[in-house]
């Protein structure tokens, strides 16, 4: 692996491929272990976290379903300020034991802007498994049940991250060069 440049800027190696596919593994062993019996629902939120719920998915082995969804952000009223809503959940969440899989919690303002509506629907558990956390840039608490690396507040790019639309399709994490 070696420095690459995406639009105008330059990215390192920085999560190699089979250490990502060695944690989401571990992280899969774990979900695997507590969730038995629960028939959970994992909920993943494009774009991001496209690869990330392929990967782990193929290390569930407990009875589970998959759904995809994408949020969409919009001016609320005046009290409300922005709002979070999502399109293609069609499942009803009452009594379920729900997954949101994440590629990254960075500010945490996306999950915790749309939780609140998850909740509203009565599942019986809510979990959240994120790939990547970034606690120096967090300004919103979430709460991460099965997380991946913890990393610095540095931009990153690959394994369905994107910076400006380029660099999801690359299978390790890069980081930008400042
Ligand atoms: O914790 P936050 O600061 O809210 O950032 C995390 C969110 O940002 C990314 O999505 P993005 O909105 O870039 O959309 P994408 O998944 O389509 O790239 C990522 O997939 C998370 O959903
Ligand atoms: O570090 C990041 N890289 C790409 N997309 C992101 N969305 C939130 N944080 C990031």
């Amino acid at each position: 692996m070696s420095i690459i440049t995406v639009h105008d800027k330059q990215f390192q190696p920085y999560i190699t491929a089979a250490d990502i596919q060695q944690r989401i593994a571990q992280m899969a062993s774990e979900i695997n272990r507590d969730l038995q019996g629960k028939r959970p629902l994992f909920i993943a939120i494009l774009n991001g976290s496209f690869m990330f719920a392929g990967d782990m998915f193929k290390h569930i082995t407990i009875d589970a379903e998959i759904s995809f969804i994408k949020l969409v952000s919009y001016k609320g009223t005046k009290s409300t300020g922005n709002v979070i809503t999502s399109i293609g959940l069609d499942e009803d969440l009452y009594g379920r034991t729900v997954v949101i899989l994440e590629d990254i919690v960075d500010t945490g303002k996306t999950l915790s802007m749309f939780l609140p509506q998850l909740e509203h629907q009565q599942p019986e558990q809510l979990l959240i498994a994120s790939l990547l956390h970034k606690p120096d840039a967090q300004t919103h608490p979430v709460k991460i049940d099965y997380l991946g690396f913890s990393v610095p507040n540095k931009f990153l790019l690959g394994y369905g991250l994107d910076y400006d639309g380029l660099g999801r399709n690359l299978p390790e994490i890069y980081q930008l060069v400042d």
